[in-house]
């Protein structure tokens, strides 16, 4: 539907995004992640025809953008969705919906879906964030693009709402059958919400994958660190096998076939036992989660891992526990770093 092939786009002299590949299937939500200023934003504004590329080309069904052939935004057949919502202060919501459309039947599906039928007449001033995202949505959609580009939709909203959103924003697109590729900084949104999820650093592509191959089989130590909690204890491998200190378990190499390497371990692979005999860790921090606790524990050979337990086990800095693994998934195992 939408590829871009050895993309690469530069400010000036200064190179923020290098030889980016992607492709983005019909109907697929792609969600790009990455650290601060790794070129998350850059890319969706060229792929929206408002900054120039470098090298490379972007091609959809109905178009080809490369450095010497330009296209502008508004032949792209792109819809976007900023943060900030961009919607016209002194129009009502149905007029920022119908805003130079010729045919007002969608707008009106989409008023009624994302339930904003009640403020129809309103100014965008009078709107929570919630509400003024959904009529930016729905102006988005109400002008039927090919794909929609989204700049971190969520991130001016709380936390609650930003739950309940991120659902709506994903059912509506497909409901629409658009594809989008969806810029978040925040991990758990891209695992969940996301198709795919594609990985950045430094303005390459790290990796792109389904969610849950991205969480529990990342290609790099970067991206374990990057999509949630993630120690590493040392360890052999051999057999798609790993030996621990603290278990045996099923095992995958990224990098390597065997030998000596180090275990991917999420703090739900760790399992955490109060005991008064065969301790094998001290408790050393511990964060309330809610529903659950994160505690970090340290083993005699001073790796730290950690380990969520249910919020009914009170667990403290301090605390003698025994730590294990026992998973029936393979962990990801990458060769020891000397
Ligand atoms: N108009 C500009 N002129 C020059 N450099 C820019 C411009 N816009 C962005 N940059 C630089 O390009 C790099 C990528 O910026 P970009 O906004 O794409 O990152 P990002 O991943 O979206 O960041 P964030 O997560 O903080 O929004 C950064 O180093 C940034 O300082």
């Amino acid at each position: 539907m939408l590829s871009v092939s050895q993309l690469s786009i530069d400010y000036g002299s200064n190179r923020v995004v290098s030889d980016l590949n992607l492709s983005l299937g019909e109907n697929e939500i792609l969600m790009l992640v990455g650290p601060t200023g790794c070129g998350k934003s850059t890319i969706l504004q060229a792929l929206a025809g408002l900054i120039p590329i470098s090298e490379g080309e972007i091609n959809t069904d109905k178009w080809r953008a490369t450095p010497k052939l330009t296209l502008p935004p508004e032949k792209r057949s792109v819809g976007m969705v900023f943060q900030d919502f961009a919607l016209f202060p002194h129009l009502s919501v149905q007029q920022n919906i119908c805003f130079r459309l010729k045919n007002t039947a969608p707008a009106d599906h989409w008023i009624k879906l994302l339930g904003l039928d009640d403020f129809r007449n309103k100014k965008p001033a009078t709107l929570s964030g919630g509400q003024k995202q959904r009529v930016a949505l729905a102006r988005t959609l109400a002008h039927q693009p090919d794909f929609v580009l989204l700049d971190e939709p969520l991130s001016n909203l709380d936390a609650a709402l930003k739950d309940m959103l991120r659902w709506d924003i994903r059912n509506a697109l497909k409901a629409a059958g658009v594809p989008a590729i969806w810029v978040t900084h925040d991990q758990e949104e891209a695992l969940s919400v996301g198709d795919r999820v594609g990985i950045l650093k430094g303005g390459e592509i790290q990796q792109i994958d389904a969610p849950e191959r991205c969480f529990s089989m990342p290609n790099s130590r970067f991206v374990a660190r990057f999509l949630g909690e993630a120690s590493f204890i040392s360890g052999q491998f051999n057999q798609h096998q790993a030996t621990t200190s603290i278990g045996n378990v099923p095992a995958h190499g990224v990098d390597c076939e065997s030998g000596d390497v180090d275990v991917l371990l999420r703090p739900d692979d760790v399992l955490l036992v109060q005991s008064c005999v065969g301790n094998n860790g001290e408790v050393i921090w511990v964060r309330f989660e809610g529903g659950s606790r994160l505690c970090a524990v340290k083993l005699a050979c001073s790796t730290i891992v950690t380990s969520r337990v249910s919020h009914e086990v009170v667990v403290n800095p301090g605390d003698q526990v025994h730590v294990s693994l026992s998973t029936s998934h393979p962990l990801a195992v990458y060769k020891r770093m000397q």
